[in-house]
Formats: C-alpha cells, sequence, structure tokens
C-alpha cells in the first residue's frame, strides 16, 4: 500500500492555523500506519469517483483519493469548503501521456450561459469578434501536451481575456504549453512523455511534480512539521531529469532568473548523496550570504534524512580552498585589493610601467596577470589576455612586466598571497593526485566563478564524470568579465541544459525584465542560451516605471508604494529597496523613513545594493535612483583603463539592472530622475 501526498494537499494545509496544522498531522501519521483507514472516519463523495473525506475534527476533513494500491492526501480543508472541492474534482489518469491528474470538472452548463450572456452583451454594443487563440488547434495537438478529454473544447472556445483562469484549471503540464503558445513558442516543444502500457501512472515526471509518494513515517512528519516548502518536494520535470541524470562530464543548468537552478543544484546534491555510499560533496557558491541561504535551503530538503547532511559541506568557493591551503600548506594571508594597488603606484614612482595607467595595470593584473597566475615574462608574452582587447606591443609588455614582477615581489615581501595564487596551489594537489577531501562539487551562480576557481573546478572535473554540476545563468554575471571555460580545462559542451518554467516572478515582471537582455546569450566556449520560451507561472499587476524631476519626488512616490505593499497584507520583511551602489543607499533609507517605518528594525523593509541583491527575493521591490549617470556606473565606466572592456563593463551594468528587477515575485516599481538611466528604454520597449 503506498501513501503519496500532492501539492494541492500542501497548499491548502499551508492555509489553515497551527493548531489546525498539528490535527490534520495526527490524522495523516493515522493513514500512513492505516492506510486503509480502519480507524479512522471516512466518507465518500458522492458525485466523485474514488474521492473519500477523512475527519480530522468536528469541523476538519482531509480529501483523499483511494484507488487499488494507492492512498492520496489531495485536499484539506473545512468540512463545507472541503466537500466544494472534492465534488469539483476527479483523478484521471491521461489518455496519451498515461500521468495521473486532478481534474477539474468543467461546469459546461454555467459556462455555455455566462458565454452566451457574453456574446448577447457583444452584439449589442457591436465590438470587436472575441479572439479564441487556440482554436484552431487539434485534439491530437491538446493531448499530446496533457490537456484532459473533457477540457479539449473549453481550451478551444476559450476567449482571449479569460485565458488566465484557464490555465488555473489546467494541470501545470498543459497550462505551461498553452501559454508559452500564446506568447509565441511551439507546442511540438512541450509534447509530454508517453507512459510505457501498464506504468505506475504517478512515477511520470509530470505526475511526480504534483504527487510524492511517502517512504516513511519520518517523511510524512518532516513534511508536516514545518512550513512546507514545495520547491523541497515537487519538481518540474525538467528540474528533476537534471538533478538525478547519469552526466558522462561536467553538466550545467541555466536558465533565466527564477527558474529554480539554485533547487536544482541543492536537489543534485542530495541525490548524490543519497546515491553514492561515499560521497563527499561540496556545495557552494561565491558569497557569503549565499553560502548561508545555500545552507539554509539545504537543513530543509534534508529534514527527513539528516544523515545526509555528513556527506555535504556548505560553504563559499573561496573559503573551502582557503581550508584546503590551510591544511595542505598552512592558512594563507589574502592580499587586499588596496595593497595591489599601492605596490602598482610605487612601481610607477620607482619609474616602471611608462606610458601605462595605474587602472589599465590594476585591470591587467586582476584579468590577467594575477587571474592567469602568470608568474614570468615568457608566459605573461603568450598569456591569452581574454576579455582585454587593447593589443600591448613588445615595448608596453616590458613596461607592464616590470610593474608586475615588482608587484609579485612585493607580495612576497609582505608573505602575502592572491586567491588566484591560493587556487592555484590547491588546483596542483588535485592534478597530483593528493585526496582533498571532495568526490563531488556543486556549485551555484556559476556565472560569477572567476579564471582561478574555474581552473581549479576543471581539475576537478577530471577526476569522475559526475564530479562537477554547475548552475548559473550568463545574463547575471555582474563580477567578472567573459572567458572560455573550455580554455580553461572546463568542458561542459553538449551537457548545458536551460530551465523554462519560472516560478519566481510574475508573468507581467518577467516579460519586462526580460527586455534588457537579448533573446540570446552565447558564452565565451559559443554555447548559446536561449531565453525566450520561458513561462510564469502566476500573473500579477504591471510593474511601473517612473521618472521624476526631484528626489523629494521619487522618494514620496517609493513611500507611496511600500504604504500600498503593506496595506496589501505584506510584511515589511518581503519589500526591498535596491539600489546600484552604497551612493544611493540613503534615497532609499529616506523613502522607507518618508514611508513612516524604522530602517533600522532588522525585520523591515530591506534595503540592498545590487551586487548584493543577488540570491534574494520578495514579494515587492522597488529599484530606486535608476538615473543617467548611477546605472550604468558613470564613474566606474570612467575609471575603465582598457577603453576595449567598455563595452563589456557596460553589459554587466545592464546585468545588474536584470538582477534587481528579477527579485520581484509580484509588484515591482523602477524610480530614477529624469530622463533616467538608458537602460530603462529597453525596460519600457513595447518589442
Ligand atoms: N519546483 C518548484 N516548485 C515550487 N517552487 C519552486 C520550484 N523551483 C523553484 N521554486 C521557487 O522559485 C524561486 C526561484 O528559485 P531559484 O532561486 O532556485 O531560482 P534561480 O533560477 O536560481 O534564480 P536566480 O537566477 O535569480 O538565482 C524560489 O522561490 C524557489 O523556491
Amino acid at each position: 500500500m503506498n501513501l503519496l501526498w500532492s501539492s494541492t494537499f500542501t497548499d491548502a494545509l499551508g492555509k489553515l492555523t497551527p493548531q489546525e496544522q498539528k490535527q490534520v498531522k495526527l490524522t495523516a501519521t493515522d493513514l500512513l500506519f492505516d492506510p486503509k483507514g480502519n480507524g479512522i472516519q471516512l466518507h465518500r463523495v458522492e458525485k466523485t469517483q474514488g474521492l473519500w473525506t477523512a475527519r480530522v475534527s468536528q469541523d476538519l476533513r482531509i480529501v483523499l483519493h483511494k484507488d487499488g494500491d494507492h492512498t492520496l492526501l489531495v485536499y484539506v480543508g473545512h468540512h463545507d469548503e472541503a466537500y466544494r472541492w472534492a465534488e469539483r474534482r476527479k483523478l484521471v489518469q491521461h489518455e496519451r501521456t498515461g500521468a495521473m491528474q486532478i481534474v477539474e470538472l468543467v461546469e459546461r452548463v454555467e459556462e455555455r450561459l455566462v458565454y452566451a450572456e457574453k456574446v448577447v452583451e457583444a452584439e449589442q454594443a457591436k465590438p470587436l469578434p472575441v479572439r479564441k487563440p487556440f482554436a484552431a488547434l487539434t485534439d491530437d495537438q491538446l493531448l499530446d501536451v496533457g490537456v484532459p478529454r473533457d477540457w479539449l473544447e473549453p481550451v478551444r472556445e476559450a476567449p482571449e481575456a479569460s485565458v488566465d483562469g484557464l490555465f488555473d484549471s489546467l494541470p501545470d503540464e498543459a497550462a505551461e504549453a498553452l501559454l508559452d503558445f500564446l506568447t509565441g513558442g511551439r507546442l511540438e516543444d512541450h509534447i509530454a512523455l508517453k507512459a510505457a502500457p501498464g506504468a505506475d501512472p504517478y512515477t511520470h515526471p509530470d505526475a511526480q511534480r504534483r504527487f510524492r509518494v511517502l517512504d516513511n513515517v519520518e517523511e510524512l512528519q518532516a513534511a508536516l512539521d514545518q512550513p512546507f516548502e514545495k520547491w523541497a518536494v515537487f519538481l518540474h520535470p525538467a528540474q528533476r531529469s537534471l538533478a538525478e541524470r547519469d552526466w558522462s562530464g561536467p553538466a550545467r543548468v541555466t536558465g533565466s532568473a527564477g527558474t529554480g537552478k539554485t533547487i536544482v543544484a541543492l536537489h543534485r546534491a542530495v541525490h548524490i548523496a543519497k546515491d553514492e555510499a561515499d560521497a563527499r560533496i561540496l556545495l557552494t557558491t561565491f558569497s557569503k550570504p549565499l553560502a548561508l541561504s545555500l545552507g539554509r535551503k539545504f537543513e530543509i530538503l534534508t529534514e527527513a534524512e539528516p544523515r545526509l547532511r555528513e556527506k555535504v559541506q556548505v560553504r563559499t568557493l573561496d573559503q573551502a580552498a582557503y581550508e584546503l591551503h590551510a591544511k595542505h600548506f598552512g592558512q594563507p594571508s589574502i592580499a587586499k585589493p588596496s595593497q595591489i594597488r599601492s605596490a602598482i603606484a610605487d612601481a610607477i614612482k620607482a619609474g616602471l610601467g611608462e606610458g601605462l595607467t595605474p587602472e589599465f595595470l590594476f585591470e591587467e593584473w586582476e584579468e590577467v596577470v594575477d587571474a592567469w597566475n602568470v608568474t614570468e615574462a615568457g608566459a605573461y608574452a603568450v598569456v591569452p589576455r581574454i576579455g582585454r582587447r587593447t593589443r600591448l606591443g613588445p615595448q608596453q609588455r616590458d613596461a607592464a612586466w616590470s610593474v608586475f614582477k615588482f608587484v609579485r615581489e612585493r607580495l612576497v615581501q609582505r608573505g602575502v598571497m592572491t586567491w588566484s595564487q591560493v587556487f592555484a596551489r590547491v588546483q596542483e594537489l588535485q592534478e597530483a593526485g593528493e585526496a582533498i577531501g571532495y568526490t563531488h562539487v556543486v556549485v551555484d551562480e556559476a556565472q560569477d566563478l572567476s579564471v582561478a576557481q574555474v581552473k581549479f573546478l576543471g581539475a576537478i572535473s577530471k577526476g569522475r564524470a559526475d564530479a562537477l554540476f554547475l548552475a548559473g545563468d550568463i545574463g547575471q554575471r555582474i563580477f567578472h568579465l567573459p572567458f572560455s571555460w573550455t580554455r580553461l580545462g572546463l568542458d561542459i559542451r553538449g551537457r548545458s541544459h536551460a530551465l523554462k518554467v519560472n516560478y519566481r516572478t510574475s508573468h507581467q515582471i518577467r516579460s519586462m525584465a526580460d527586455k534588457l537582455l537579448p533573446a540570446t546569450i552565447a558564452d565565451m566556449d559559443g554555447i548559446e542560451e536561449g531565453r525566450r520560451g520561458t513561462v510564469s507561472i502566476f500573473d500579477g499587476p504591471e510593474p511601473e516605471v517612473v521618472l521624476v524631476d526631484a528626489f523629494n519626488q521619487e522618494r514620496d512616490i517609493v513611500a507611496l508604494f511600500i504604504r500600498e505593499c503593506l496595506d496589501a497584507k505584506m510584511l515589511q520583511s518581503e519589500i526591498g529597496v535596491l539600489v546600484r551602489g552604497e551612493g544611493q543607499l540613503g534615497r532609499a533609507r529616506e523613502a522607507i523613513k518618508a514611508a513612516g517605518l524604522d530602517v533600522r528594525d532588522e525585520a523591515g523593509v530591506a534595503i540592498a545594493t545590487m551586487h548584493d541583491a543577488k540570491g534574494l527575493e520578495f514579494r515587492a521591490v522597488v529599484v530606486m535612483a535608476c538615473d543617467e549617470d548611477v546605472v550604468p556606473d558613470a564613474q566606474r565606466l570612467a575609471t575603465i583603463g582598457d577603453v576595449a572592456d567598455l563595452e563589456a563593463a557596460f553589459e554587466t551594468e545592464r546585468h545588474l539592472l536584470y538582477v534587481a528587477c528579477t527579485r520581484a515575485r509580484d509588484r515591482l516599481l523602477v524610480t530614477g530622475l529624469e530622463p533616467g538611466s538608458e537602460f530603462l528604454d529597453d525596460l519600457t520597449s513595447q518589442a
């Protein structure tokens, strides 16, 4: 006997009070021990075959589906409402795909009446004919993407204005396919897998996104104990397949912001931990706040199986390299950027680096000399100056090298080393076959890896086919100039796959943010990432872009927006105000104060720079201070020493605005002073 639960049960449970949730937990646990429900009062739901209710308390009922070997928890709610829910649904195996679906009954009569009324009204007013976007689709086309047979006609008859309601009623796989079709995609890209005859309808990939088999009582209790996170259980088939595949080499999951790449990385780590007895996994990312957040999610995911935690370490990649260095060579003392700058300044004072600016030399050090760990003049003459397009003649190279030699000597004198040097030494360990303590590395936010980090990971990927799994979005690269991974020994060609369902951001906000980036972005290895064809799973209000003439006008508009969000029952902590840099944080604070709130309140409205916002999400976001000289950051662009690098830096500024806008779930407001950031023209374009 199998006990399963569905995502609809999870949603309904989340709406009950903690006290009610406890009562449900007791009854659900009883059902696990007694799936036949002998000791529990069960009642058949008269109008629907296979559905029953189980009594939790005088008022609460769990709705169950019982069929052969399976008992499925589908819903929970107060008596009348639970029955109403059950009477309007049935569970059926889809005739074409073989996936089990919860199908809403089509209320044909009622619909026809409403529709007829609309037609009459429409005739009276003589408006344009009603557009039905799916009218021409055949039964086969619709069945192939998982539309239930009962819904073929209602789908074809649905007027464009009512498609949102239609999508709410359809199984997710069908809704996603039709939504993509509506926005220019192809239904052929969504043809569902067909299960083998006689296969368990609950194990179909589309069924697994809504149903979960409970293996043991710990799993049920863990799921019921805490505010239940859907991502921990109900993966999209594409997410599950990437997390659980047997990869033949290093692999990468891509996808635009909010498509669940982090979720896949987490599930990948858990999958390896479950699958491989001797696995030692490093689950990592680039910043401490992101590593903390990854760690918290990992705890949630392993709630039912805490023993898996012994196999996984969550920390930043720098921290992991630091620890390895400390263990094998002693604790490194890391050089600060200010030390490098002052060494360059001293070298110039000493007459070195003739004709080259300190800024150019610093960037050359960061992007080329240190990044590639170039230690000799000969190597500098041949190093691929990727990302640097200003050519250096032999004399300039010599002049530059004299500075870098000086800097290297200075670092040795001071007993400090750069991160690149730390990674290079740890990489040598790995290449020499020393056990570095990790069998697998799972990296989130991989678009922002440095050259030295990619080289190190490249060495790890040689160890075993499935040693390395990366998650990242090239469109969100905000820290480094682009470079080729393949040239550094990390080859993911043929193993990079994009996710297309956005779980975080409303359709309206995502569509607007997408306009900031081209439809396709290629990385330096020529791997193309198509960004179109992504669908959001929910709708929301249109985002707004407002430009004003004065700071106080902007402040008042933002304050009003925050008040509106609070009136709409959002918590303060669910609202974020994001700005380009430290210099604009004051504007954010003023707006929050003007909304009558305390800026020091830890649980208050969050304020962050766009860089720090990476990895965060809020129900409402204000991207503030998008002025002409702030986004892109005019000061930063002015200090770029290599003129040819300007273009690449300009792109990272665009990425930053994309990252900021895509932190929003339901509401987005973008503000600035007239004439505003040039990127806002793209954001508001009609294309
Ligand atoms: N299968 C799922 N079911 C429910 N929610 C999901 C699922 N996958 C992802 N989410 C939710 O969608 C949101 C975005 O997920 P996640 O942070 O993994 O996306 P991402 O692609 O890594 O985003 P970014 O590129 O902005 O870092 C999160 O709130 C996450 O919990």
